[in-house]
């Protein structure tokens, strides 16, 4: 929410899109998600620039090997920098830019792993990305949002293994005229 309020261009193409594919007929739910590909790239960007976890859990490696022309002996124990690879300018446009549209390209590599890798990777993947995809297109769909008067969002990173903000995100919403009539039909 904080990278799209500070990109309201992002936030009116992900609430266009909702607009066009589902409507204010009815709430956006699970089956629409298919049909939402920007969304899905909003939610690619933002684990890009602020994954949950920049530093993967350590891994051991099991047997020795080279990686990047570096000898890793058998029993070392790996860090994976996720987020400096995340913002790593050889492999990234723009690193530094919130730029959900890199993702629209679905056959372009894209060196990411918010969720780690191998064997030890996040089983419940599938779960967040379908929650956060909901969770952030229903927030998007049916609210209208602002930081507040003259407050402008502070996006300085906080200290933590997961990425706090260093200023929490505090936003005022308000419901949109759709939201309304559909509610009070609903009751
Ligand atoms: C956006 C949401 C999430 C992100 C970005 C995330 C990311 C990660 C990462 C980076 C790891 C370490 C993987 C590795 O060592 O290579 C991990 C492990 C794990 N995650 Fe998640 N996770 C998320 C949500 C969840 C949820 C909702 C659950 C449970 C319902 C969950 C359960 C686990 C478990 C059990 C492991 C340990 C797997 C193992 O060591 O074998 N995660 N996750």
């Amino acid at each position: 929410m904080a990278l799209l309020l500070t990109h309201p261009e992002a936030l009116q193409r992900a609430r266009d899109e909702i607009d066009a594919n589902v409507g204010t007929g009815r709430l956006v739910d699970e089956s629409d998600m298919a049909n939402l590909p920007y969304l899905q790239c909003v939610l690619k960007e933002s684990l890009r620039l602020c994954p949950v976890g920049p530093l993967i859990p350590a891994h051991e490696a099991m047997e020795d090997c080279t990686v990047g022309g570096f000898r890793v002996p058998r029993g070392t124990m790996i860090l994976v920098n996720s987020w400096a690879i995340n913002r790593d300018a050889d492999l990234w446009d723009s690193p530094t830019e919130f730029m959900p549209e890199r993702f629209l390209d679905t056959a372009k590599p894209t060196p990411m792993m918010p969720f780690g890798f191998g064997r030890r990777r996040c089983p419940a993947e599938g779960l967040a990305m379908r929650l956060l995809g909901l969770t952030l297109a229903t927030l998007v769909q049916c609210l209208e949002w602002d930081a507040g008067e003259g407050r402008a969002i502070d996006m300085a990173e906080g200290a933590g293994l997961s990425m706090p903000m260093a200023t929490p995100l505090a936003l005022v919403c308000r419901p949109r005229e759709f939201l309304k009539g559909l509610l009070s039909a609903s009751t």
